[in-house]
């Protein structure tokens, strides 16, 4: 079960007698009303529990840590960050002052109160048995300390925790370590037959306070960064948990906490499992104000964090259950080993065949791989993990039974090697069942090879012919196993004829290995990326309307331009003949010294030469024109190259769902003709089955062995107990199959339950086979290959094993068949999750195709209205320039003032400038979001001033 709550803070002034400071201004107080604290300036931080700085321990600890301990005994993590700056108190509200508990209990901090308090609670469930256990480090720097000396150590009672208090504070360094106080709860309990199990952890984290260095923001504001690495990297995760797109559409894997250990080891509680406080403590001294508002600054963004409170509990199975027999489980477990093994050959020499589709070849190194994980869970890592106990030795009766040991050696073994013998025997077990298992099935799959091959096809094609998980997950996948639908339909039927039906009416179904609801998902994808193609072309196609409209105007203009430039060409000439003429009278004032004249030329002459520079600039705007024809050409060219691919993109995606349609229309048809032939099959099924005797010989070989009447006629006995067993636990199932159907979800007992029923009766089907081939006359080949066992270690064990009793027997046999249940929910949860990811993956893909698609348009859209301030631009400069071709008007004017507004627009830029311009702006708007929604609604973003006095820095205000 998980639940999706925030992160809560609460903010503890500290008293002003623990700040050594002449000075005894506040700038902050705790508004207990609405939970807010309140600065001088009167901006107002909103908080989850606000504690005044006389508020008691008692006070702290009952308001915001007490409901803490209810999620622990649930089995959630809970974590206590304590956050705030130096000497503010927060190692005093988690442990209190110092550690002396003669001191009155009145001063005690939160960690002594809730181990307190945790012992008293779990005391109260009887039934529950349950560990406790302390850990406590100290991180300093990337360096992480055991502060108790000794990793994970249990605790029985309270005075225990609290001496390991005592020993961890001794051995604290002082002052620049966070610490990390982790209590473990381990509580179970029995259910019925069930043992459940809950683990969970309480963690109290010390952040040591650091110094802080301030730099400028993007946005050129000042900021206040702590040089304590861990810190630093913690500010930095719940700056990006608290993004307003990260809480949207964030991905855990992008948030830093791989950074430093101590975000490392934070992760549970931000962003993560576990239910979190972040305890601030704060001076309201107003010399302390930086500090301060960076505490509830960064306490504000940490409300916004999500946590995905998880209880962790497992299930574990203590008794067997009556109505399996030690028969049917023996079979359970050594038919499931042999089934996989028999299949992992058959697939090995399947992938050796190049006559496998492709599909099918990743199908069968996927189920390789999936099954290497399974064993790799088993042998070691598996939660919970079980090992079989070691089977206490018969001595007396070891060397007298085993007639091939030397009596006389026997009389020497210790008691030590005893021990080793045991253990080796195991060993020598478990390489012997391995053998077993290769010579049988070396033998079955020389007899049923091309059953099997039949059999795994159909299974292949069984499954891709059914919709959802339950189909090609853990339900259904074997012959004796059907799904509740298939119980319905034909309850009695055998399953061989049913997967036979089934592989009649699919072997010829499609050439890839998709199956039919994979495909119409694709085919729903494929028309969704279309219609973005679509869109596309439809964009780029108004675009190039646009760029070739502005063209022809381009085309049309050039003959004024031409006429313009000669104009302008025979005005430069006319102003230059001017300005030397000015010049001239210059120079013949200089030389007559004439003061008055001289400064005319001068005025005269600076007017001239404007003008020329004018006439100039206007000139090579004119010349420009065919610049600018030929960029809007080019780029009408890849707008019109890019309409092709997209077009061709389109077209092919059009064909592939084509393709896929045709497809999904003959499976359709093909299933409504199985579902017929399905029916037909199942009628000749039922008569087959009315004369019992007759299905029971299914094997014709040569008898040899003569069975007695009286053997055979309980040979049969049995067989029909197992049926009937069988039928029970077909119902069972079916029970628990239609429960699921009408209401959609199983806990995770009756999931196991269903597993359970499923193993069982696949068990009971090989039983039935074992007893037909010896009522049949035939040595079963499981008895033929024990026979075989020659080796002198092999034959002991085999006789050791043959020692144990029922009980014995029931339990090692019970063992696997946990163990194999175990696997296979396992799988099943590794096929969920991976439905899970593959669901979200197509989201993500979808988000990332509707992005691009936005993003190209808003590229198109910005071409475009570039293009259209192009053209009113070029409009405009037409205008002016037929009213300097038609040579009327105040030139002078008009030269400068179009010159000025050419140069001012060829500054913009070239349309790939003025494109990117646009780009920058929505990028900046998109930049305004990410202030935390929270942020933007109470806090306005704080504008200070940043002034040195000495060696001091002095931050003052500016804004509220
Ligand atoms: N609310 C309070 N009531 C009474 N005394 C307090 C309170 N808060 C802090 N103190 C006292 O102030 C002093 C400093 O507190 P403490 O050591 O807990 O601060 P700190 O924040 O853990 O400091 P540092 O980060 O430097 O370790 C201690 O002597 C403590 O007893």
């Amino acid at each position: 079960m998980t639940m999706e709550i925030n992160i809560e803070t609460a903010v503890r002034i500290c008293p002003i007698s623990c700040r050594s400071s002449s000075e005894n201004s506040l700038c902050l107080q705790a508004n207990l009303s609405n939970n807010t604290i309140e600065l001088a300036n009167s901006q107002s931080f909103p908080v989850n529990y606000a504690i005044p700085a006389h508020s008691s321990q008692t006070v702290l600890y009952n308001t915001v840590i007490t409901p803490l301990l209810n999620f622990l005994i649930e089995g959630c993590d809970v974590s206590v960050v304590a956050l705030g700056q130096s000497e503010t108190g927060k190692t005093y509200s988690l442990f209190g002052p110092g550690f002396h508990f003669a001191a009155s209990e009145t001063e005690h901090g939160i960690i002594p109160r809730f181990i307190r308090d945790l012992f008293t609670k779990v005391k109260q469930y009887r039934d529950r048995n349950y560990t406790i256990h302390i850990t406590w480090s100290q991180i300093c720097g990337e360096t992480v300390q055991d502060l108790l000396g000794a990793g994970s150590v249990e605790c029985t009672d309270i005075l225990d925790a609290f001496q390991l208090i005592q020993l961890g504070m001794s051995n604290m360094a002082p002052k620049c370590a966070h610490t990390l106080f982790t209590l473990t709860l381990d509580q179970e309990w029995i259910i019925d037959t069930a043992v459940q199990h809950r683990v969970s952890t309480a963690s109290f984290t010390d952040l040591a306070s650091s110094e802080k260095i301030l730099v400028y923001d993007n946005n050129g504001l000042v900021q206040s960064l702590p040089t304590d690495s861990g810190l630093l990297a913690l500010q930095q995760c719940i700056t990006a948990l608290s993004e307003p797109y990260f809480l949207n559409y964030g991905n855990i894997n992008n948030i830093p906490y791989g950074q430093s250990v101590l975000t490392t080891l934070l992760k549970d509680s931000f962003g993560g499992r576990a239910k979190t406080i972040l305890l601030c403590t704060v001076s309201p001294l107003v010399e302390d104000f930086a500090e301060s508002l960076y505490t509830l600054q960064l306490a504000l963004r940490t409300q916004t964090i999500k946590n995905f409170v998880t209880v962790n509990s497992y299930t574990t199975f203590q008794n067997i259950q009556d109505n399996y027999d030690v028969f049917g489980l023996q079979f359970a477990t050594n038919q499931l080993l042999k089934l996989v093994a028999n299949a992992e050959e058959l697939f090995q020499k399947l992938l050796t065949n190049s006559s496998l589709a492709k599909g099918e070849l990743e199908q069968i190194s996927r189920w390789l791989t999936f099954k290497q994980e399974c064993e790799e869970c088993l042998s070691e890592n598996s939660e919970p993990h079980r090992s079989l106990d070691i089977i206490e030795e018969e001595e007396a009766e070891d060397n007298t039974s085993c007639n091939t040991v030397n009596s006389s050696d026997s009389d020497e073994i210790d008691e030590d090697q005893e021990q080793d013998n045991s253990q080796s025997n195991m060993e020598k077990f478990e390489v012997m069942m391995k053998n077993f298992k290769i010579l049988t099935d070396e033998i079955v799959s020389s007899n049923y090879s091309v059953h099997s091959n039949v059999n795994v096809s159909t299974k292949d094609s069984f499954c891709n012919s059914s919709s959802e998980y339950h189909s090609k997950g853990a339900r259904g996948r074997r012959g004796s196993i059907h799904s509740a639908e298939e119980l319905r339909n034909s309850f009695s039927v055998d399953s061989k004829i049913c997967e036979e039906a089934v592989l009649d009416s699919e072997d010829k179904k499609c050439e890839d290995s998709l199956t039919y609801e994979a495909k119409k998902k694709l085919v729903k994808k494929i028309l969704s990326v279309i219609e973005g193609y679509q869109k596309q072309i439809l964009d780029l196609q108004k675009t190039i309307q646009v760029k070739e409209k502005f063209m022809q105007r381009l085309v049309k203009n050039k003959n004024t331009e031409n006429n313009t430039r000669a104009k302008l060409e025979h005005q430069c000439q006319k102003l230059v003949k001017e300005y030397d003429k000015v010049n001239a009278a210059y120079t013949q004032a200089e030389i007559n010294k004439d003061g008055d004249l001289e400064k005319k030329c001068q005025v005269k002459l600076a007017q001239l030469k404007k003008k020329i520079n004018d006439a100039e600039s206007l000139k090579v705007l004119t010349e420009e024109s065919n610049r600018k024809l030929m960029e809007v050409e080019n780029s009408v060219h890849t707008s019109k190259k890019q309409l092709e691919k997209l077009k061709k993109c389109k077209r092919k995606e059009e064909k592939r769902k084509a393709m896929y349609e045709a497809q999904l229309k003959d499976e359709r048809k093909r299933m409504g003709t199985s579902q017929d032939s399905l029916q037909k099959q199942k009628s000749s099924v039922e008569t087959k089955n009315s004369n019992e005797n007759k299905q029971l010989v299914v094997l014709n070989r040569t008898p040899v062995i003569n069975l007695s009447h009286e053997n055979a006629e309980s040979l049969r006995h049995e067989i029909r107990n197992l049926r009937k067993t069988r039928d029970y636990l077909l119902e069972q199932r079916y029970k628990i199959d239609t429960k699921a159907m009408h209401k959609k979800i199983l806990n995770e007992l009756e999931e196991r339950k269903l597993l359970q029923y499923e193993e069982a009766i696949e068990a009971i089907d090989l039983a039935m086979e074992y007893k037909n081939e010896v009522l049949c006359g035939h040595i079963p080949v499981i008895a033929k290959s024990l026979e075989q066992i020659e080796e002198k270690g092999d034959k002991m064990l085999m006789d050791r094993l043959m020692k144990l009793n029922e009980t014995e027997m029931r339990i090692l046999l019970y063992k696997y068949f946990q163990k194999i249940v175990d696997l296979r929910n396992s799988s099943k949860k590794l096929e969920l999750q991976v439905v899970d990811i593959e669901n979200q993956n197509e989201n993500l893909s979808c988000r990332v195709q509707s992005l691009s698609h936005t993003l190209q348009q808003v590229r198109l859209e910005s071409e475009r209205r570039i293009i259209a301030l192009q053209h009113q631009h070029e409009n405009k400069l037409q205008v002016v320039m037929r009213h300097l071709a038609s040579d009327s008007g105040d030139n002078d004017r008009v030269v400068s003032r179009v010159s000025k507004h050419a140069l001012a627009f060829q500054m913009a830029g070239t349309s790939k400038q003025g494109d990117k311009s646009l780009i920058a702006r929505f990028t900046r708007y998109a930049r305004q979001e990410t202030v935390p929604k929270q942020l933007q609604a109470t806090v306005s973003v704080p504008q200070a001033i940043v002034t040195r006095q000495k060696n001091k820095l002095f931050i003052q205000q500016t804004q509220k």
